[in-house]
């Protein structure tokens, strides 16, 4: 399962979970008006999507220009950081209304992620943020991810919605990003150039690659420009995801590009399973679970682990520590990120999921290790 052209980001099966970036500049006409009608045409695509069972996780930058066209702010908001903030602050409750109203008409809920790059570093808030992404997803609703600009500094000036769609994506266990922009694609130049000449495949995001990108965004509505475009493709090839920019300025842009095969499309350096991957190359374990025979054939079929079937808990780990998981004779059977910290875990070992509420006095989460998140050997 990767995603090895474009056409292949529509696919349900090479592709089941897609994260979308729509950069400012494609929301908002230079005058601060906000572009409904052609959002309209994004929602129309993503029920679209939804209906073919693919998930769909939004990326939605425009909080800062919308808020500034509204508080009447010089620079579109950008000239300093207390304009940016305060227009963020105005323009993100329009964009998050905005896309809950459009995508209602369709039938779909929007939830509302603001985050900052830090939020993803930190282990035990990349697992919060796992486990809403995650939530969101099976209840069928589509995330709304925008920068927390009211609180963060350089990501609100460098445009991070770039870096901060493929950190989503890798939290999310997404097979493709489709970074939507106002211009077809990577160019070797600066797309005005009269000879720029664009690419339609990167097999590796080289410095070569990287001195392409020149200056901020062109139209000055958006941050980041290629420049964070490229950092985002970085990002993306390393975790196994395939990345593609694509031209979003025309109604239906989604479809619009895939079906003329046009955009930049970044080929990720391993298969798509980056994660796992990375659990299963882990060789140091700070704990290890036994589990019943019962456990042990769930996990067989693909199921999560549950308390229930836990019988022993050996060594120290935190919440979010890689452990080994090992069969009633003490033979290590899998690896998996663990949900609860050793004491918790011996607290509710053995017990049915209302018993664990019970017992730890907070509604825990359904699973001790998800299968998402588990090696068999
Ligand atoms: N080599 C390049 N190829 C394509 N676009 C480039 C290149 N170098 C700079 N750019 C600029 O990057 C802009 C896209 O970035 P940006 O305006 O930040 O968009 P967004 O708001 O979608 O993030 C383009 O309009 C273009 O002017
Ligand atoms: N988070 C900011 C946008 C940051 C950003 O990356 O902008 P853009 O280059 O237009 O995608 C906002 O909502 O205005």
């Amino acid at each position: 399962m990767s995603v090895e052209n474009l056409l292949d980001f529509r696919d349900v099966e090479k592709c089941p979970r897609l994260v979308i970036k729509i950069g400012s500049a494609l929301l908002i006409h230079p005058d601060g008006e906000p572009r409904f009608e052609w959002l309209r045409t994004v929602a129309h695509e993503i029920s679209g999507a939804r209906e073919r069972g693919q998930e769909i996780i939004v990326v939605a930058s425009g909080s800062v220009a919308l808020g500034a066209s509204m508080l009447e702010l010089p620079d579109g908001g950008r000239g300093t950081l207390a304009h940016a903030q305060a227009a963020a602050s105005v323009g993100q409750v329009f964009l998050a209304s905005t896309w809950a109203q459009l995508l209602a008409e369709y039938n779909l809920k929007a939830g509302q992620m603001l985050l900052t790059l830090d939020d993803l570093e930190g282990r035990s808030r990349y697992l919060n943020a796992r486990n809403t992404l995650r939530e969101l997803l099976e209840r069928g609703a589509i995330p709304i991810i925008n920068e927390n600009d009211t609180i963060a500094t350089n990501e609100i000036r460098f445009g991070d919605n770039d870096r901060l769609a493929a950190r989503v994506a890798q939290v999310a266990g997404a097979n493709g990003i489709l970074l939507l922009t106002d211009v077809d694609g990577l160019y070797d130049k600066h797309p005005e150039e009269p000879d720029a000449q664009m690419l339609s495949e990167v097999r590796g995001v080289t410095e070569e690659i990287h001195d392409m990108a020149t200056g901020g965004s062109g139209s000055g509505i958006g941050s980041g420009g290629m420049t964070s475009k490229l950092l985002a493709a970085e990002i993306a090839e390393r975790a196994g995801i395939a990345l593609a920019i694509i031209k979003g300025k025309d109604d239906y842009p989604i479809g619009r590009a895939i079906s003329a095969d046009t955009g930049t499309l970044f080929l990720p350096k391993r298969d798509d399973n980056a994660f796992k991957n990375w659990i299963g190359g882990r060789l140091r374990f700070s704990g290890s679970i036994r589990i019943d025979d019962g456990a042990l054939k769930a996990l067989q079929n693909g199921k999560s682990l549950l308390a229930a079937g836990i019988t022993g808990v050996f060594g120290d780990f935190e919440r979010g520590d890689v452990i080994a998981i090992e069969d009633a004779q003490g033979r290590m059977i899998a690896k998996g990120m663990i949900e609860y910290d050793k004491e918790d875990c011996v607290k509710i070992r053995g017990l049915r999921s209302d018993q664990v509420a019970r017992r730890l006095g907070h509604v825990p989460r359904s699973a001790v290790i998800h299968r998402d998140q588990m090696v068999m050997l």
